[in-house]
């Protein structure tokens, strides 16, 4: 399944957010939006969950989505959201709970996705247990629990340290070289984006408007091992982004 965002704009009273917002999302493909704090990158992906309507322009789904899916928009978020008193596989299995599955069909997709994650050994465990890297894999086997055709992440490795972010980018990788997935992949870390996404799509100061999308050229699991072209793009990346990045933190520093 595509997504197609058709003239997307939106203001909330008087303040205009977004305007005029076209991009399409292909199928297997991780989209990365960036841009300075405030110009709506969150306000975007709600649109594309249909959690809130957009003041104009619409957003498509184009096809059909994954055989099977139980949700084809699911989000993943930069807290975890993991029910505390709730196993691993207990909070993977929460998603697939409002679903009516058969039990053992619901066991072998938490086995599959935990495996996928690896997470298998750590099926037992209760969320204080694990490490916040740990934490964002539950939830990442959570999201896919339920076959979506597009994740919908926020910020997913803001809340760790540096050395985790590096190991969960490798696992994305592995991820998505082993079975692809779509993504709208929000993040405020270049060097993040640059890892992760095919295209790059990198909004201006509120209202957020696209500046311009950046394509990469290379096969992720190539990526780790070819930093130095890709500090090219990222150069390139925080080009654009840096009088608009400084205009927004005065902005915010006034209020
Ligand atoms: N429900 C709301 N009501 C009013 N204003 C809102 C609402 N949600 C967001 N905003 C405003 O819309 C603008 C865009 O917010 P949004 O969170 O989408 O930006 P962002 O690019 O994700 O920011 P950041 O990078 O800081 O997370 C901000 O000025 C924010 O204050």
């Amino acid at each position: 399944m595509d997504l197609k965002l058709d003239q997307v704009s939106h203001h909330y009273g008087a303040t205009n957010v977004l305007d005029d917002i076209s991009l399409t999302v292909k199928k297997d493909e991780i989209v990365c939006l960036i841009g300075p704090s405030g110009c709506g990158k969150s306000t975007l992906l709600r649109f594309i969950g249909g959690l809130e309507r957009p003041s104009s322009g619409q957003i498509l789904q184009i096809g059909e989505p994954p055989a099977a899916s139980l949700n084809p928009l699911t989000y993943i978020f930069q807290d975890f959201a993991l029910l505390p008193w709730r196993t691993v596989e207990g909070n993977v299995s929460l998603a697939l709970e409002d679903h009516k599955l058969p039990k053992a069909e619901q066991r072998a997709i938490v086995e599959d996705v935990l495996r996928r994650t690896n997470l298998s050994d750590f099926a037992k465990a209760l969320p204080r247990q694990l490490s916040g890297g740990m934490k964002q894999r539950v939830a990442i086997a959570r999201a896919l629990s339920v076959r979506p055709a597009v994740m919908l992440m926020d910020e997913p490795l803001s809340a760790l340290d540096s050395q985790t972010r590096e190991l969960l980018m490798d696992d994305l990788v592995d991820l998505w070289t082993r079975e692809s997935f779509t993504a709208v992949y929000v993040t405020h870390n270049l060097a993040e984006a640059v890892r992760l996404g095919h295209r790059i799509v990198v909004l201006s100061r509120r209202p957020g408007r696209i500046r311009e999308i950046v394509e990469i050229d290379m096969p992720l699991a190539e990526r780790k091992d070819r930093v130095h072209e890709l500090e090219v793009k990222q150069h390139h990346l925080w080009d654009l982004m840096r009088e608009e990045a400084r205009a927004a933190d005065r902005e915010l520093a006034d209020v």
